[in-house]
C-alpha cells in the first residue's frame, strides 16, 4: 500500500485561498494523481477531485460530517445544530424535512412567486435608467421565500432582511470586519426565526401546513423530540439563506446571456433549452469550491490508506470541469445537456449522491426552476442594454460576481 501524494509545502491554505476553484484539481494534475495530502488552517487534509473520487465520498460508511467544518464557517454560513452537521439515522430522518418541502408543484408555486416579483420590478426598471441586477434580484428572492415559507415580512423589514441573509453567503469566507459582520447577521436572523418558530408553537403564527416555517416548528427528530428553537432557528435560515443565495446564479446566468449572446436567440425559439442552458450555467460558473467530510473510521481506497479522523476535502468545481468527465470542459455547451444520462457524481454544483440519504442539496430544483424562469424573464419579457462595465468574475470573493453586480440599463418590457 502506498502513501498518498503530498502537496508542496507545509501547509497549503494560502494557496487554496489564492485559487478555489483551482488548486485541487491542478494539484492533482501535477502530481498524475485523484488526490493528495496536504495542510488546511494547520490540520491534515486529503483533497481529491473527479467522479469516482466523488463516490467514496459520498458513501455514508466511510466518511462523515460530525466535525468537519471549520468553526467559522458553522458561525456564519450554517449554523449550530443543523442538518449538514448530521450522520446517519438522525441525517436521514432530518433531511426528509427539507426532501418534503420540495415536491414539484410547491417547488412551482415559489416560482410563480418570483415571476410575480419581476413583473413588479419591471415597470420601475424601465423607470430608472441603470439597475444592479444582483441587488434587485437579491431583494425579489428575499420576498419570495420569505411568502412561500410563511414568514411574515413587513415592507419596513425587506432591505435589513436581505442584507442580513446576503451576508451569511457572501461574508462567510471573509476575514476581518466582513466576518464579524456575517456572525452578527447570524446572531440577528437566528434570533428573528427562533422567534417565529415559537409564534407558531404557541398559535399566534398561523402558516399554511405545507409552508416550511410550520414544517420545521412542529417537526419530529427520531427521539421524538420537537427541535429546539435554535435549532429549528437554524432550519429554517437553511432555507431562507440558500433561497436568496439563488441570486448569484441568476446572475451568471444573466452573465452567459450577455457574454453568449447567440443563445437569446435560440432560447427565445426553443423551451426546450431553458434547463441544458442554465444546467450549463450550474456546472461551468463557479460557485461553492468543495465539500468537507472526516473519515470515521480508517479504511482503503486505490491502495491508499485513509486514517481515521482525517478531514477529505471533495473538490465541486474541478469535478464539474474535468476532462475525464466532459468533452471541452472549459467551453459553455449547453447542447451537451440535452441527452447526458444523470450521473450523481460528475456533475456536482449543490454536491453529488443521492438527496436523501447523502449531503447533497435538496435545492437543486430551486435552484433550477428560478434560473430558468429569470432566464425566461430576461430573454421574453424584457429588453435591456448591459453598460459598459467589468465583467469579469472576480475570484477574490466567495461566490465570484461582476465588480458591480451586473448592471442593466434602459430596461424595455416588451409588448
Ligand atoms: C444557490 C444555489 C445553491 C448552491 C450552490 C448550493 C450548494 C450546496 C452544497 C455544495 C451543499 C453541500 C453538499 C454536501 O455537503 O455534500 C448544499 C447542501 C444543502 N443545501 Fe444547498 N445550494 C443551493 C441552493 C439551496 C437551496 C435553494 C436550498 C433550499 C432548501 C438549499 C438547502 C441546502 C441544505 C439544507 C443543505 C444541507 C443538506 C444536507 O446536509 O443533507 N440549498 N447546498
Amino acid at each position: 500500500m502506498s502513501g498518498i501524494p503530498s502537496a508542496e509545502g507545509f501547509d497549503s491554505t494560502l494557496t487554496l485561498l489564492r485559487n478555489p476553484y483551482g488548486f485541487i484539481s491542478q494539484t492533482c494534475r501535477a502530481l498524475d494523481t485523484d488526490l493528495f495530502e496536504t495542510r488546511i488552517l494547520l490540520r491534515k487534509t486529503i483533497c481529491m477531485t473527479g467522479s469516482a473520487a466523488a463516490k467514496v465520498f459520498y458513501s455514508e460508511d466511510k466518511l462523515v460530517r460530525q466535525g468537519s467544518m471549520p468553526g467559522r464557517i458553522q458561525k456564519t454560513l450554517l449554523g449550530e445544530g443543523g442538518v449538514q452537521g448530521l450522520d446517519g439515522a438522525a441525517h436521514q430522518r432530518r433531511k426528509k424535512m427539507f426532501m418534503s418541502l420540495m415536491g414539484t408543484e410547491h417547488i412551482a408555486a415559489l416560482q410563480g412567486m418570483s415571476l410575480h416579483m419581476l413583473d413588479n420590478y419591471a415597470p420601475d426598471w424601465e423607470a430608472r435608467n441603470e439597475v444592479v441586477f444582483y441587488d434587485e434580484v437579491r431583494e425579489m428572492l428575499t420576498r419570495a421565500v420569505c411568502a412561500w415559507c410563511g414568514v411574515p415580512l413587513p415592507e419596513a423589514e425587506v432591505a435589513t432582511r436581505t442584507a442580513q441573509l446576503t451576508s451569511l453567503f457572501e461574508d462567510a469566507g471573509a476575514i476581518g470586519p466582513k466576518h464579524w459582520a456575517a456572525r452578527l447577521a447570524r446572531h440577528r436572523l437566528e434570533k428573528w426565526s427562533a422567534r417565529m418558530i415559537q409564534q407558531v408553537r404557541e398559535g399566534e403564527l398561523q402558516p399554511t401546513q405545507e409552508s416550511a416555517l410550520h414544517v420545521i416548528a412542529t417537526w419530529r427528530d427520531l427521539d421524538g423530540a420537537m427541535l429546539s428553537p435554535k435549532v429549528a432557528a437554524v432550519e429554517l435560515l437553511n432555507v431562507l439563506r440558500p433561497t436568496v443565495a439563488v441570486s448569484v446564479f441568476i446572475v451568471q446566468t444573466a452573465h452567459a446571456l450577455h457574454r453568449y449572446p447567440e443563445w437569446q436567440e435560440k432560447l427565445r425559439n426553443d423551451e426546450g433549452l431553458l434547463e441544458p442552458f442554465v444546467q450549463e450555467v450550474r456546472r461551468l460558473y463557479p460557485f461553492f469550491p468543495a465539500v468537507a467530510a472526516r473519515v470515521e473510521s480508517a479504511f482503503e481506497w486505490q491502495g491508499y490508506r485513509f486514517p481515521e479522523g482525517r478531514r477529505v476535502l471533495l473538490d465541486l468545481y474541478g469535478s464539474n470541469t474535468d476532462p475525464r468527465s466532459w468533452d471541452a470542459p472549459l467551453e459553455f455547451r449547453p447542447e451537451r445537456f440535452r441527452s447526458r444520462a444523470e450521473n450523481p457524481y460528475d456533475f456536482i454544483p449543490q454536491g453529488g449522491g443521492d438527496h436523501y440519504t447523502n449531503h447533497r442539496c435538496p435545492g437543486e430544483w430551486i435552484a433550477i426552476s428560478q434560473m430558468k424562469a429569470f432566464c425566461r424573464y430576461l430573454v421574453n419579457d424584457i429588453e435591456y442594454d448591459v453598460r459598459d462595465q467589468d465583467l469579469e468574475l472576480g475570484t477574490g470573493e466567495l461566490p465570484p460576481l461582476p465588480e458591480n453586480r451586473f448592471i442593466m440599463r434602459n430596461v424595455r418590457r416588451r409588448g
